[in-house]
């Protein structure tokens, strides 16, 4: 008798598999975090095996607190941070360099000459819904492929895959180098710059711009079907590997946003809105991306504005490590709440430049408003307010994008602990912020769409029945002080910009 849907959730900081039950609740859990290198300003990368050895441990430990072995599981689904690139050997397995990951900006003069063939930023948006920018998958391949010795060569010779972490994890945990499927999902494709939004193919001309051979690419599938099998020698041995989707959209499935016009906000490493459109890939015209939500089986595919921000979480944990200013991320809301505003302060953390709606890779983080007056509080509270306000510069997009203004904001993601946090993002973008009962909504949504495939669940509709409020913050700010502090965020944002030089 299966019991269980397991998911593996490969986020940018750790690692997580979690058990669920029929209920949707939470059985067992295990997590693992992973080195994040940095080996020059600007580039962050991860190790492809690192990550792997680390899901097969805590897959082990997940099911050894549950009890539980292979036969207790009726699926698993994956679920994984999206963009971050892999290069490696379909022989041997071994990746032929780190993991690019997803924040990592060395590929900006790669995309300004993609440009440059014509259309500048906007030349792939009508068929990927993506501006050129360092943000996505494609490109990085394209540098692995220039930089790494003999690469290409073996690149074109067939010896090589590439894939998104979702790839390589699959790749891994149905064989290897014996068998293992090179596969990916609409969703992680939608992410490369190289898939059509409207075929759900790769775009082979797009392809060739980018300079990557046909072959080094994974199989497009859907979020919801039976790929096939846990490896023999594994701890899933036999399961289906039934469910995969990037982690965005994993989250906005496991907060049952089913239905065209609802939203959820996660606020993890970086902050992503992700706003259901139905059958509709709408064209952003304010900064946003069209992305698929997700796709079950056969059915239609279901697509998705997005309004992604690079740096919240973890400007958190930058002053935990770099300035150690605290000493862990839930210190941060005490520390804050020792004043009563930011002191005059602005944090922008435009790190790896701005993301949505800017797309400014010229950007770099400032730290504006400075007098004596500003101590280690209003640091702390400068950093929690650039979380709130560059959401609501995306939510600003969203509602000129989708002509309807947003009524009240689903939240999820490690911050959302941090009610300080929350109800200053209430204050500051005027609408209720709501956080769910089921906190792991991203793990939540790649375990339905497992189980869903494997009719562990009926469909839709028994999950949206899971879904249960835990906690609503409404605003109480005056407006005019909300529209005050805004504009102040907006003149901080302005000094960001046209930072970086091309001798940089
Ligand atoms: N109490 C808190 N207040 C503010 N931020 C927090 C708090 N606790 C954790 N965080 C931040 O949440 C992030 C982790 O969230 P999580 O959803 O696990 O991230 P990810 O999936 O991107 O790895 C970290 O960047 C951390 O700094
Ligand atoms: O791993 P997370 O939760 O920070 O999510 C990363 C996003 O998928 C990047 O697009």
């Amino acid at each position: 008798m299966t019991r269980y849907v397991a998911a593996i959730d490969q986020g940018t900081t750790s690692t997580r598999c979690i058990l669920f039950d029929p209920a949707g609740a939470v059985v067992a859990s295990a997590q693992e975090e992973h080195r994040q290198l940095f080996p020059r300003a600007g580039w962050v990368e991860h190790d492809p095996v690192e990550i792997w050895t680390n899901t097969r441990e805590v897959v082990g430990l997940a099911l050894a607190r549950a009890n539980a072995v292979a036969g207790d599981l009726a699926a698993v689904g994956l679920t994984n941070q999206r963009e971050t690139a892999v290069v490696w050997d379909r022989h041997t397995g071994e990746p032929v360099y780190n993991a690019i990951v997803w924040q990592d900006t060395r590929t900006d003069a790669i995309c300004q000459q993609l440009g440059e063939l014509g259309g500048g930023a906007d030349r792939y948006k009508d068929r990927t819904g993506l501006p050129l920018a360092t943000y996505f998958a494609g490109p990085k391949v394209t540098w692995v492929l220039d930089n790494v010795d003999g690469a290409r060569e073996r690149a074109e010779r067939g010896d090589l895959l590439m894939g998104t972490i979702d790839s390589w994890l699959l790749w891994n945990l149905t064989g290897g180098p014996d068998g293992g499927l090179h596969l990916t999902d609409v969703t992680n494709a939608s992410r490369t710059l190289l898939m059509d939004l409207h075929t759900l193919q790769w775009d082979e001309s797009i392809a060739g711009d980018l300079r990557i051979p046909t072959s080094m690419l994974p199989e497009i599938r859907s979020n919801s079907e039976v790929y096939g099998e846990g490896r023999k020698a594994g701890a899933l041995a036999g399961v289906p590997v039934a469910g995969s989707l990037g982690d965005q959209q994993a989250a906005t499935f496991g907060q049952v946003c089913f239905t065209p016009g609802t939203a959820k906000n996660t606020y993890g490493t970086g902050n992503f809105l992700l706003l259901n459109t139905g059958e509709t890939a709408v064209r952003s015209e304010n900064g946003l991306l069209t992305t698929v939500c997700y796709r079950l089986g056969e059915e239609q595919p279901v697509y998705a504005l997005e309004g992604s921000i690079a740096v919240t979480g973890s400007l958190v944990q930058w002053l935990r490590d770099n300035l150690r200013v605290i000493g862990g991320a839930g210190e941060i809301e005490a520390v804050a709440r020792s004043v009563e505003d930011n002191g005059g302060a602005y944090f922008v953390p435009a790190f790896s430049g701005l993301f949505a709606p800017h797309w400014r890779s010229d950007a770099r983080g400032a730290l504006v408003g400075l007098t004596r007056y500003v101590d280690r509080g209003h640091l702390a509270r400068a950093v929690l307010e650039s979380t709130a306000y560059q959401t609501r510069e995306v939510v600003e997009a969203m509602d000129a994008d989708s002509g309807v203004p947003l009524r009240e904001l689903r939240v999820d993601g490690g911050m959302v602990v941090n009610e300080l946090l929350m109800q200053f993002q209430a204050d500051v973008l005027g609408v209720d912020v709501v956080r769910p009962r089921i906190a792991e909504t991203t793990a939540l949504g790649a375990a339905y769409a497992a189980g869903l495939a494997v009719g562990f669940w009926s469909g839709l509709d028994e999950l949206t029945a899971q879904w249960a409020e835990d906690r609503r913050w409404t605003p109480s700010m005056p407006v005019e002080q909300r529209e005050r502090y805004y504009r102040k965020w907006q003149k901080a944002v302005a000094r960001t910009l046209d930072w970086v030089d091309e001798d940089d």
